[in-house]
Protein backbone atom coordinates (compact mmCIF):
# COMPACT_ATOMS: atom_id res chain seq x y z
CA UNK A 1 0.00 0.00 0.00
CA UNK A 2 1.42 3.47 -0.51
CA UNK A 3 2.43 5.26 1.86
CA UNK A 4 0.40 7.89 1.07
CA UNK A 5 -2.84 6.16 1.47
CA UNK A 6 -1.67 4.35 5.25
CA UNK A 7 -4.94 3.48 6.71
CA UNK A 8 -6.19 0.76 9.55
CA UNK A 9 -5.17 3.03 12.39
CA UNK A 10 -8.28 4.76 14.22
CA UNK A 11 -8.12 7.09 17.36
CA UNK A 12 -9.83 4.44 19.72
CA UNK A 13 -6.89 4.32 22.32
CA UNK A 14 -8.10 8.19 22.67
CA UNK A 15 -11.65 7.26 23.72
CA UNK A 16 -12.66 8.97 19.69
CA UNK A 17 -14.91 6.36 19.02
CA UNK A 18 -16.93 7.36 15.78
CA UNK A 19 -14.96 10.23 13.90
CA UNK A 20 -15.59 10.67 10.60
CA UNK A 21 -13.35 9.32 7.95
CA UNK A 22 -9.90 9.28 8.79
CA UNK A 23 -6.90 10.42 6.54
CA UNK A 24 -3.96 8.85 7.71
CA UNK A 25 -0.36 9.68 6.56
CA UNK A 26 -1.74 11.60 3.31
CA UNK A 27 1.39 12.53 1.22
CA UNK A 28 1.77 15.97 -0.05
CA UNK A 29 0.03 15.58 -3.76
CA UNK A 30 -2.61 14.13 -2.05
CA UNK A 31 -3.23 17.10 0.84
CA UNK A 32 -2.52 19.64 -1.60
CA UNK A 33 -5.28 18.14 -4.20
CA UNK A 34 -7.66 17.90 -0.73
CA UNK A 35 -6.73 21.59 0.36
CA UNK A 36 -7.95 22.95 -3.21
CA UNK A 37 -10.66 21.00 -3.57
CA UNK A 38 -12.18 22.20 -0.07
CA UNK A 39 -11.23 25.44 -0.59
CA UNK A 40 -8.83 25.55 2.11
CA UNK A 41 -6.35 27.63 0.29
CA UNK A 42 -5.49 28.89 -3.43
CA UNK A 43 -2.63 28.15 -5.39
CA UNK A 44 -0.14 30.56 -6.19
CA UNK A 45 2.13 31.06 -9.41
CA UNK A 46 4.82 28.43 -8.86
CA UNK A 47 2.74 26.19 -7.04
CA UNK A 48 2.85 27.44 -3.66
CA UNK A 49 -0.27 26.95 -1.77
CA UNK A 50 -1.81 30.39 0.16
CA UNK A 51 -4.21 29.97 3.31
CA UNK A 52 -5.38 32.91 5.60
CA UNK A 53 -5.40 32.45 9.36
CA UNK A 54 -8.22 34.90 9.96
CA UNK A 55 -7.96 36.61 13.65
CA UNK A 56 -5.19 34.80 14.95
CA UNK A 57 -1.88 35.19 13.02
CA UNK A 58 0.85 34.88 15.10
CA UNK A 59 1.02 32.02 18.15
CA UNK A 60 -1.64 32.91 21.48
CA UNK A 61 1.06 32.60 24.22
CA UNK A 62 -1.33 34.03 27.16
CA UNK A 63 -3.89 31.16 26.00
CA UNK A 64 -1.85 28.28 26.78
CA UNK A 65 -1.82 25.77 29.57
CA UNK A 66 -0.20 22.92 31.24
CA UNK A 67 -1.70 20.63 33.56
CA UNK A 68 -0.73 20.76 37.01
CA UNK A 69 -0.77 17.38 38.32
CA UNK A 70 1.51 14.87 40.26
CA UNK A 71 3.62 14.42 37.23
CA UNK A 72 4.44 18.29 36.64
CA UNK A 73 4.02 19.64 40.43
CA UNK A 74 7.92 19.46 41.31
CA UNK A 75 9.12 19.96 37.42
CA UNK A 76 7.21 22.84 35.91
CA UNK A 77 7.90 26.59 36.45
CA UNK A 78 5.00 28.13 37.76
CA UNK A 79 5.81 31.25 38.21
CA UNK A 80 5.68 31.63 33.91
CA UNK A 81 3.74 28.36 32.92
CA UNK A 82 -0.10 29.19 33.41
CA UNK A 83 -1.73 26.11 35.09
CA UNK A 84 -4.97 24.13 34.09
CA UNK A 85 -6.46 22.06 36.79
CA UNK A 86 -6.54 18.06 35.69
CA UNK A 87 -10.48 18.81 35.81
CA UNK A 88 -10.88 21.45 33.61
CA UNK A 89 -8.42 19.47 31.76
CA UNK A 90 -10.85 16.01 31.54
CA UNK A 91 -14.08 18.52 30.73
CA UNK A 92 -12.30 20.34 27.99
CA UNK A 93 -10.75 16.70 25.82
CA UNK A 94 -14.30 15.18 26.35
CA UNK A 95 -15.84 18.49 24.40
CA UNK A 96 -12.75 17.56 21.86
CA UNK A 97 -13.86 14.52 21.70
CA UNK A 98 -17.61 15.07 21.50
CA UNK A 99 -16.19 17.81 18.64
CA UNK A 100 -13.81 15.12 16.90
CA UNK A 101 -17.67 12.46 16.48
CA UNK A 102 -18.55 12.26 12.74
CA UNK A 103 -15.94 14.91 12.10
CA UNK A 104 -13.33 13.94 9.04
CA UNK A 105 -9.75 14.23 10.60
CA UNK A 106 -5.84 13.96 9.30
CA UNK A 107 -4.06 12.00 11.16
CA UNK A 108 -0.03 12.33 10.58
CA UNK A 109 2.91 10.07 12.23
CA UNK A 110 5.85 11.86 12.93
CA UNK A 111 8.94 12.14 14.29
CA UNK A 112 10.25 14.82 16.31
CA UNK A 113 14.22 14.72 16.63
CA UNK A 114 16.51 13.77 14.06
CA UNK A 115 18.71 11.70 16.30
CA UNK A 116 17.34 8.16 16.31
CA UNK A 117 18.53 8.04 20.12
CA UNK A 118 16.10 10.66 21.46
CA UNK A 119 13.76 11.51 18.94
CA UNK A 120 10.21 11.53 19.86
CA UNK A 121 7.26 9.66 17.72
CA UNK A 122 4.33 12.22 17.46
CA UNK A 123 0.82 11.61 16.22
CA UNK A 124 -1.32 15.12 14.67
CA UNK A 125 -4.50 14.99 14.61
CA UNK A 126 -6.12 17.62 12.35
CA UNK A 127 -9.56 19.62 11.42
CA UNK A 128 -8.07 21.20 8.41
CA UNK A 129 -5.91 19.59 5.64
CA UNK A 130 -3.36 22.62 5.19
CA UNK A 131 -2.40 21.90 8.81
CA UNK A 132 -1.36 18.85 7.92
CA UNK A 133 0.08 19.43 4.88
CA UNK A 134 1.62 22.53 7.38
CA UNK A 135 3.28 19.80 9.82
CA UNK A 136 4.39 17.23 7.49
CA UNK A 137 6.52 19.64 5.73
CA UNK A 138 7.50 20.68 9.39
CA UNK A 139 8.93 17.68 11.08
CA UNK A 140 10.42 14.53 10.47
CA UNK A 141 8.68 11.57 8.16
CA UNK A 142 9.03 8.12 9.31
CA UNK A 143 10.10 5.90 6.25
CA UNK A 144 7.67 2.75 5.66
CA UNK A 145 9.37 0.21 7.64
CA UNK A 146 9.24 2.66 10.58
CA UNK A 147 5.66 3.78 9.85
CA UNK A 148 4.71 0.27 10.16
CA UNK A 149 5.88 -0.10 13.65
CA UNK A 150 5.19 3.54 14.60
CA UNK A 151 3.83 3.80 17.86
CA UNK A 152 3.36 7.61 18.68
CA UNK A 153 4.12 8.99 22.57
CA UNK A 154 2.23 11.97 21.80
CA UNK A 155 -0.77 12.72 20.40
CA UNK A 156 -1.55 16.77 19.49
CA UNK A 157 -4.98 17.52 18.94
CA UNK A 158 -5.82 20.89 16.71
CA UNK A 159 -9.47 21.44 16.35
CA UNK A 160 -9.28 25.58 14.90
CA UNK A 161 -13.65 25.26 14.63
CA UNK A 162 -13.15 24.50 18.44
CA UNK A 163 -14.12 27.30 20.81
CA UNK A 164 -13.36 27.36 24.57
CA UNK A 165 -15.51 28.13 26.96
CA UNK A 166 -13.47 30.15 29.97
CA UNK A 167 -16.13 29.16 32.19
CA UNK A 168 -16.34 25.45 31.72
CA UNK A 169 -12.63 24.65 30.64
CA UNK A 170 -10.56 27.48 32.92
CA UNK A 171 -9.31 29.36 30.14
CA UNK A 172 -8.80 32.64 29.73
CA UNK A 173 -10.79 33.07 25.98
CA UNK A 174 -12.19 30.58 23.06
CA UNK A 175 -8.69 30.19 22.28
CA UNK A 176 -6.71 27.14 24.18
CA UNK A 177 -3.59 25.08 23.83
CA UNK A 178 -3.81 22.75 26.71
CA UNK A 179 -0.50 20.58 27.16
CA UNK A 180 -1.10 17.83 29.61
CA UNK A 181 2.23 15.92 30.41
CA UNK A 182 0.75 12.99 32.45
CA UNK A 183 -1.80 11.84 29.88
CA UNK A 184 0.71 12.83 26.97
CA UNK A 185 -1.69 14.75 24.91
CA UNK A 186 -2.02 18.34 23.64
CA UNK A 187 -5.03 20.12 22.63
CA UNK A 188 -5.37 22.83 20.47
CA UNK A 189 -8.47 24.87 19.54
CA UNK A 190 -9.29 28.35 18.33
CA UNK A 191 -6.71 29.30 16.32
CA UNK A 192 -5.71 28.18 13.15
CA UNK A 193 -2.34 29.97 13.23
CA UNK A 194 -0.12 26.69 12.19
CA UNK A 195 2.91 28.06 14.55
CA UNK A 196 0.92 26.99 17.49
CA UNK A 197 1.35 22.69 16.52
CA UNK A 198 5.37 22.96 15.73
CA UNK A 199 6.01 25.01 19.21
CA UNK A 200 3.74 22.71 20.96
CA UNK A 201 5.87 19.70 19.65
CA UNK A 202 9.16 22.05 20.92
CA UNK A 203 7.45 22.48 24.36
CA UNK A 204 6.96 19.02 24.95
CA UNK A 205 10.58 17.96 23.96
CA UNK A 206 11.68 20.78 26.01
CA UNK A 207 10.28 18.59 29.00
CA UNK A 208 10.94 15.52 28.53
CA UNK A 209 14.81 15.78 26.97
CA UNK A 210 16.55 17.22 30.06
CA UNK A 211 15.61 14.00 31.83
CA UNK A 212 17.96 12.69 29.72
CA UNK A 213 20.47 15.10 29.83
CA UNK A 214 19.96 16.62 26.50
CA UNK A 215 19.76 20.63 26.12
CA UNK A 216 16.68 21.91 24.09
CA UNK A 217 17.29 24.85 22.29
CA UNK A 218 15.02 27.69 20.56
CA UNK A 219 17.91 28.31 17.84
CA UNK A 220 18.81 27.69 14.90
CA UNK A 221 22.09 25.45 13.41
CA UNK A 222 23.90 25.66 10.37
CA UNK A 223 28.06 24.39 9.96
CA UNK A 224 30.80 25.32 7.86
CA UNK A 225 32.82 23.11 5.52
CA UNK A 226 35.53 21.99 7.67
CA UNK A 227 32.35 20.72 10.17
CA UNK A 228 32.11 23.90 12.45
CA UNK A 229 28.93 24.04 13.32
CA UNK A 230 26.88 27.49 14.71
CA UNK A 231 24.21 27.62 17.40
CA UNK A 232 21.93 30.82 16.58
CA UNK A 233 19.58 30.99 19.88
CA UNK A 234 17.05 33.96 19.25
CA UNK A 235 13.30 34.79 20.35
CA UNK A 236 10.94 35.71 17.62
CA UNK A 237 11.85 37.81 14.68
CA UNK A 238 15.54 38.13 15.97
CA UNK A 239 16.82 36.42 12.50
CA UNK A 240 17.66 32.60 13.43
CA UNK A 241 15.86 31.84 9.72
CA UNK A 242 17.09 34.26 7.83
CA UNK A 243 20.60 33.73 8.96
CA UNK A 244 21.03 29.55 9.28
CA UNK A 245 19.74 30.28 6.00
CA UNK A 246 23.66 30.73 4.08
CA UNK A 247 24.99 29.97 0.94
CA UNK A 248 28.60 28.61 2.38
CA UNK A 249 27.21 27.02 5.28
CA UNK A 250 24.75 23.87 5.42
CA UNK A 251 21.79 24.24 6.91
CA UNK A 252 20.60 21.83 9.84
CA UNK A 253 17.88 23.72 11.20
CA UNK A 254 15.85 26.90 11.83
CA UNK A 255 14.55 26.80 14.97
CA UNK A 256 14.22 24.25 17.18
CA UNK A 257 17.53 22.06 17.68
CA UNK A 258 18.67 19.44 20.49
CA UNK A 259 22.61 19.17 22.07
CA UNK A 260 22.91 15.70 22.96
CA UNK A 261 26.57 13.78 23.75
CA UNK A 262 26.38 12.90 19.89
CA UNK A 263 26.18 16.92 19.13
CA UNK A 264 23.69 18.86 18.08
CA UNK A 265 20.32 17.67 16.12
CA UNK A 266 16.82 19.22 14.64
CA UNK A 267 13.84 18.50 16.13
CA UNK A 268 12.16 19.31 12.95
CA UNK A 269 12.52 18.54 8.80
CA UNK A 270 11.28 21.96 7.52
CA UNK A 271 11.32 25.82 8.28
CA UNK A 272 8.68 28.39 9.27
CA UNK A 273 10.45 31.53 7.45
CA UNK A 274 9.30 35.14 7.84
CA UNK A 275 7.86 36.32 4.71
CA UNK A 276 6.83 39.75 5.41
CA UNK A 277 9.26 42.09 2.88
CA UNK A 278 11.38 39.70 1.98
CA UNK A 279 14.04 41.10 0.03
CA UNK A 280 14.94 38.19 -2.76
CA UNK A 281 18.70 39.62 -3.11
CA UNK A 282 19.26 39.73 0.95
CA UNK A 283 17.22 36.36 0.95
CA UNK A 284 17.36 34.66 -1.81
CA UNK A 285 16.97 31.39 -0.38
CA UNK A 286 14.24 31.60 1.30
CA UNK A 287 13.08 33.65 -0.86
CA UNK A 288 12.72 30.86 -3.77
CA UNK A 289 10.80 28.64 -1.47
CA UNK A 290 7.76 31.05 -2.18
CA UNK A 291 7.67 30.18 -5.99
CA UNK A 292 8.06 26.58 -5.35
CA UNK A 293 5.72 23.97 -5.87
CA UNK A 294 3.43 23.14 -1.81
CA UNK A 295 4.95 25.60 -0.03
CA UNK A 296 2.49 26.98 2.83
CA UNK A 297 2.27 30.39 2.33
CA UNK A 298 -0.12 31.69 5.62
CA UNK A 299 -1.63 34.99 5.52
CA UNK A 300 0.74 36.42 2.08
CA UNK A 301 -1.45 38.57 0.28
CA UNK A 302 -1.35 37.32 -3.49
CA UNK A 303 -3.37 38.93 -6.17
CA UNK A 304 -6.43 36.47 -7.05
CA UNK A 305 -6.39 36.96 -10.83
CA UNK A 306 -2.69 37.25 -11.78
CA UNK A 307 -1.85 34.87 -8.81
CA UNK A 308 1.18 36.83 -8.21
CA UNK A 309 2.25 37.36 -4.26
CA UNK A 310 2.96 40.59 -2.57
CA UNK A 311 5.38 39.78 -0.11
CA UNK A 312 5.01 43.56 1.03
CA UNK A 313 1.16 43.90 1.67
CA UNK A 314 0.78 43.74 5.37
CA UNK A 315 -2.98 43.44 5.75
CA UNK A 316 -3.46 40.00 6.79
CA UNK A 317 -0.93 40.17 8.96
CA UNK A 318 3.03 41.42 9.94
CA UNK A 319 3.65 37.93 10.78
CA UNK A 320 3.00 36.35 7.42
CA UNK A 321 4.70 33.07 7.26
CA UNK A 322 5.92 30.13 4.78
CA UNK A 323 6.27 26.52 5.49
CA UNK A 324 8.71 24.49 3.29
CA UNK A 325 10.70 21.25 4.05
CA UNK A 326 14.62 21.52 4.51
CA UNK A 327 15.26 20.38 0.97
CA UNK A 328 13.61 23.97 -0.40
CA UNK A 329 17.07 25.31 0.43
CA UNK A 330 19.63 24.14 -1.57
CA UNK A 331 22.18 23.50 0.82
CA UNK A 332 20.16 22.08 3.94
CA UNK A 333 21.74 18.90 5.86
CA UNK A 334 19.52 15.95 5.03
CA UNK A 335 20.19 13.91 8.12
CA UNK A 336 19.49 17.01 10.32
CA UNK A 337 22.23 16.21 12.87
CA UNK A 338 25.92 17.94 13.45
CA UNK A 339 28.86 17.41 15.52
CA UNK A 340 29.11 20.25 18.69
CA UNK A 341 29.38 23.49 17.78
CA UNK A 342 32.52 25.60 17.69
CA UNK A 343 30.34 29.03 18.35
CA UNK A 344 26.91 29.65 19.79
CA UNK A 345 25.54 32.73 18.95
CA UNK A 346 23.15 34.50 20.74
CA UNK A 347 20.75 37.01 18.47
CA UNK A 348 18.97 39.86 19.87
CA UNK A 349 16.76 42.55 17.66
CA UNK A 350 17.69 45.48 19.90
CA UNK A 351 14.65 48.19 19.20
CA UNK A 352 16.72 50.96 21.64
CA UNK A 353 19.63 50.73 19.29
CA UNK A 354 22.26 50.37 22.38
CA UNK A 355 23.88 46.61 21.89
CA UNK A 356 26.52 46.79 19.56
CA UNK A 357 26.24 44.85 15.83
CA UNK A 358 28.58 41.73 17.64
CA UNK A 359 30.35 41.34 21.08
CA UNK A 360 32.51 38.67 22.59
CA UNK A 361 30.78 37.04 25.47
CA UNK A 362 32.64 35.68 28.62
CA UNK A 363 31.51 32.45 29.65
CA UNK A 364 29.52 34.11 32.81
CA UNK A 365 28.23 37.08 29.97
CA UNK A 366 26.70 33.74 28.05
CA UNK A 367 24.87 32.36 30.69
CA UNK A 368 23.46 36.31 32.09
CA UNK A 369 21.91 36.61 28.83
CA UNK A 370 21.04 33.27 28.07
CA UNK A 371 18.98 33.65 31.37
CA UNK A 372 17.72 37.12 30.46
CA UNK A 373 16.92 36.12 26.77
CA UNK A 374 16.19 40.36 25.65
CA UNK A 375 15.34 41.48 22.44
CA UNK A 376 12.72 45.08 21.91
CA UNK A 377 10.24 45.09 19.77
CA UNK A 378 9.93 48.73 17.44
CA UNK A 379 7.55 51.25 18.95
CA UNK A 380 4.01 50.79 18.04
CA UNK A 381 2.26 52.07 15.78
CA UNK A 382 -0.46 53.40 18.60
CA UNK A 383 -0.20 57.61 19.11
CA UNK A 384 1.94 58.79 21.25
CA UNK A 385 3.93 55.38 21.72
CA UNK A 386 7.40 56.44 20.93
CA UNK A 387 9.65 54.36 22.96
CA UNK A 388 10.25 50.51 21.93
CA UNK A 389 9.78 48.10 24.18
CA UNK A 390 11.55 45.21 25.39
CA UNK A 391 11.19 41.56 26.49
CA UNK A 392 12.94 39.08 28.82
CA UNK A 393 11.98 35.54 27.70
CA UNK A 394 14.49 33.45 29.58
CA UNK A 395 16.44 30.38 27.51
CA UNK A 396 15.46 32.56 24.56
CA UNK A 397 11.92 31.03 24.48
CA UNK A 398 9.82 31.39 27.88
CA UNK A 399 6.80 30.30 26.32
CA UNK A 400 7.91 26.97 25.19
CA UNK A 401 10.13 25.99 28.44
CA UNK A 402 8.30 24.19 30.87
CA UNK A 403 11.05 23.68 33.22
CA UNK A 404 12.74 26.07 35.12
CA UNK A 405 15.32 28.04 33.55
CA UNK A 406 17.96 26.97 35.69
CA UNK A 407 17.99 23.30 34.59
CA UNK A 408 18.32 24.46 31.23
CA UNK A 409 21.03 27.18 32.00
CA UNK A 410 23.13 24.37 33.93
CA UNK A 411 22.90 22.23 30.69
CA UNK A 412 24.15 24.66 28.73
CA UNK A 413 27.05 25.93 31.11
CA UNK A 414 28.39 22.65 31.23
CA UNK A 415 28.10 21.49 27.42
CA UNK A 416 29.81 25.17 26.49
CA UNK A 417 32.55 24.23 29.29
CA UNK A 418 32.78 20.89 28.00
CA UNK A 419 33.42 21.53 24.26
CA UNK A 420 35.32 25.12 25.04
CA UNK A 421 32.40 26.92 22.98
CA UNK A 422 32.91 30.63 22.14
CA UNK A 423 29.94 32.54 22.85
CA UNK A 424 28.82 35.90 20.76
CA UNK A 425 25.71 38.44 20.92
CA UNK A 426 24.62 39.94 17.89
CA UNK A 427 22.20 42.83 17.50
CA UNK A 428 20.06 42.14 14.29
CA UNK A 429 18.16 45.51 15.79
CA UNK A 430 18.55 48.93 15.08
CA UNK A 431 21.49 51.16 14.51
CA UNK A 432 22.15 55.08 14.76
CA UNK A 433 19.40 55.52 17.02
CA UNK A 434 16.05 53.46 18.42
CA UNK A 435 13.82 52.46 16.46
CA UNK A 436 11.48 55.33 14.86
CA UNK A 437 15.00 57.45 14.44
CA UNK A 438 17.73 55.13 13.35
CA UNK A 439 17.37 52.06 11.09
CA UNK A 440 17.38 48.18 11.09
CA UNK A 441 21.08 46.92 10.78
CA UNK A 442 21.92 45.95 7.20
CA UNK A 443 21.31 42.06 6.64
CA UNK A 444 24.62 42.30 4.79
CA UNK A 445 26.65 43.95 7.74
CA UNK A 446 25.57 41.11 10.04
CA UNK A 447 26.62 38.86 8.00
CA UNK A 448 29.82 39.98 7.27
CA UNK A 449 30.60 40.13 11.08
CA UNK A 450 28.78 36.66 11.51
CA UNK A 451 31.48 34.97 8.97
CA UNK A 452 34.20 37.09 10.68
CA UNK A 453 33.38 35.29 14.32
CA UNK A 454 32.62 31.77 12.57
CA UNK A 455 35.24 31.65 10.34
CA UNK A 456 37.82 32.73 13.32
CA UNK A 457 39.14 35.97 11.74
CA UNK A 458 37.11 37.83 14.34
CA UNK A 459 39.19 36.50 17.09
CA UNK A 460 42.18 38.41 16.11
CA UNK A 461 40.75 42.04 15.91
CA UNK A 462 40.78 44.54 18.33
CA UNK A 463 38.31 44.87 21.01
CA UNK A 464 37.49 47.52 23.47
CA UNK A 465 34.95 46.89 26.63
CA UNK A 466 31.91 48.10 26.51
CA UNK A 467 31.63 50.23 29.74
CA UNK A 468 28.23 49.38 31.02
CA UNK A 469 27.76 45.80 29.32
CA UNK A 470 31.31 44.56 30.24
CA UNK A 471 31.25 42.59 27.01
CA UNK A 472 34.21 42.94 24.42
CA UNK A 473 33.44 44.95 20.95
CA UNK A 474 35.73 44.84 18.24
CA UNK A 475 36.70 48.35 16.97
CA UNK A 476 37.77 46.87 13.34
CA UNK A 477 36.72 44.33 11.25
CA UNK A 478 37.31 43.91 7.69
CA UNK A 479 34.80 44.35 4.91
CA UNK A 480 32.62 46.31 7.47
CA UNK A 481 32.46 50.16 7.95
CA UNK A 482 33.95 50.94 11.49
CA UNK A 483 31.35 53.65 12.46
CA UNK A 484 28.25 50.43 12.72
CA UNK A 485 30.49 48.62 15.33
CA UNK A 486 30.43 51.38 18.30
CA UNK A 487 26.71 52.18 18.34
CA UNK A 488 27.49 55.42 20.57
CA UNK A 489 29.45 56.72 17.47
CA UNK A 490 26.23 55.82 15.19
CA UNK A 491 23.96 58.00 17.08
CA UNK A 492 23.53 61.85 16.32
CA UNK A 493 23.75 62.73 19.85
CA UNK A 494 25.95 60.46 21.99
CA UNK A 495 24.33 61.73 25.51
CA UNK A 496 21.21 60.50 24.29
CA UNK A 497 23.01 56.89 23.92
CA UNK A 498 24.54 56.74 27.17
CA UNK A 499 20.72 57.53 28.56
CA UNK A 500 19.18 55.24 26.84
CA UNK A 501 21.94 52.52 27.77
CA UNK A 502 21.69 53.31 30.85
CA UNK A 503 18.12 52.80 30.88
CA UNK A 504 18.35 49.32 29.00
CA UNK A 505 20.87 48.15 31.60
CA UNK A 506 18.06 49.40 34.45
CA UNK A 507 16.03 46.95 32.78
CA UNK A 508 18.49 43.89 32.63
CA UNK A 509 19.14 44.19 35.97
CA UNK A 510 15.64 44.64 36.97
CA UNK A 511 14.09 41.34 35.45
CA UNK A 512 17.82 39.85 36.67
CA UNK A 513 16.35 39.92 40.22
CA UNK A 514 14.22 36.16 39.64
CA UNK A 515 17.07 34.50 38.77
CA UNK A 516 19.54 36.07 41.48
CA UNK A 517 19.22 33.04 43.73
CA UNK A 518 19.41 30.75 41.47
CA UNK A 519 22.89 31.71 39.95
CA UNK A 520 26.52 31.59 40.74
CA UNK A 521 28.24 34.55 42.31
CA UNK A 522 30.33 34.71 38.99
CA UNK A 523 27.26 35.01 36.94
CA UNK A 524 25.87 37.28 38.94
CA UNK A 525 28.99 39.81 38.48
CA UNK A 526 28.17 39.68 34.73
CA UNK A 527 25.17 41.88 34.84
CA UNK A 528 25.44 45.38 33.26
CA UNK A 529 26.17 48.52 35.24
CA UNK A 530 23.89 50.60 34.23
CA UNK A 531 26.05 54.16 36.49
CA UNK A 532 28.65 53.01 34.26
CA UNK A 533 27.06 54.70 31.07
CA UNK A 534 27.35 58.48 32.78
CA UNK A 535 31.16 57.57 33.68
CA UNK A 536 32.15 56.81 30.74
CA UNK A 537 30.43 60.13 29.01
CA UNK A 538 32.41 62.21 31.63
N1 LIG B 1 20.37 42.46 10.18
C1 LIG B 1 19.38 41.58 10.13
N2 LIG B 1 19.58 40.30 10.52
C2 LIG B 1 18.57 39.41 10.48
N3 LIG B 1 17.31 39.68 10.06
C3 LIG B 1 17.04 40.93 9.66
C4 LIG B 1 18.06 41.94 9.68
N4 LIG B 1 17.51 43.07 9.22
C5 LIG B 1 16.24 42.81 8.93
N5 LIG B 1 15.92 41.51 9.18
C6 LIG B 1 14.58 40.91 9.02
O1 LIG B 1 14.15 40.49 10.32
C7 LIG B 1 13.39 39.32 10.24
C8 LIG B 1 14.06 38.22 11.05
O2 LIG B 1 13.12 37.18 11.14
P1 LIG B 1 13.47 35.65 11.20
O3 LIG B 1 14.77 35.34 10.53
O4 LIG B 1 12.27 34.92 10.73
O5 LIG B 1 13.62 35.49 12.77
P2 LIG B 1 13.37 34.22 13.68
O6 LIG B 1 13.57 33.02 12.83
O7 LIG B 1 14.39 34.35 14.74
O8 LIG B 1 11.97 34.37 14.19
C9 LIG B 1 13.29 38.94 8.78
O9 LIG B 1 12.10 39.46 8.29
C10 LIG B 1 14.51 39.67 8.16
O10 LIG B 1 14.30 40.00 6.82
C1 LIG C 1 7.09 30.03 14.77
C2 LIG C 1 7.53 30.90 15.60
O1 LIG C 1 8.88 31.04 15.78
P1 LIG C 1 9.99 32.04 15.25
O2 LIG C 1 9.35 33.37 15.07
O3 LIG C 1 11.00 32.00 16.34
O4 LIG C 1 10.53 31.54 13.94
C3 LIG C 1 6.57 31.67 16.41
O5 LIG C 1 7.03 32.38 17.31
O6 LIG C 1 5.34 31.53 16.22
MN1 LIG D 1 12.22 31.49 12.53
Amino acid sequence: MPEAMMTGRDLSDLGVTNPGKLNVNWNEPALYEEIVRRGEGQVARGGALVVKTGQHTGRSARDKFTVRDAETEESVWWDFNASMTPDHFDTLWADFRAHMEGRELFVQELFGGADEDHRLPVRIVNELAWHSLFIRHLLRRPHMDELAKFEAEFTIVNLPSFKADPERHGTRSETVIAVNFARRLVLIGGTSYAGETKKSVFTILNYLLPQKKIMPMHCSVNVGEDGDAAVFFGLSGTGKTTLSADPRRVLVGDDEHGWSQNGLFNFEGGCYAKMIRLDPKAEPAIHATTQMWGTVLENVVMDPVTRELDLDDASLAENSRGAYPLHYIPNASAKGTCGHPRNVIMLTCDAFGVMPPIAKLTPAQAMYHFLSGYTAKVAGTEKGVTEPSATFSTCFGAPFMPRHPAEYGALLRELIAEHGVDCWLVNTGWTGGASGVGQRMPIKATRALLNAALDGSLAGASFREDPVFGFMVPTAVEGVDEKILNPRDTWSDPEAYDAQAEKLADMFVANFEKFEAHVQPYVRAAAPKPHQAKTAAE
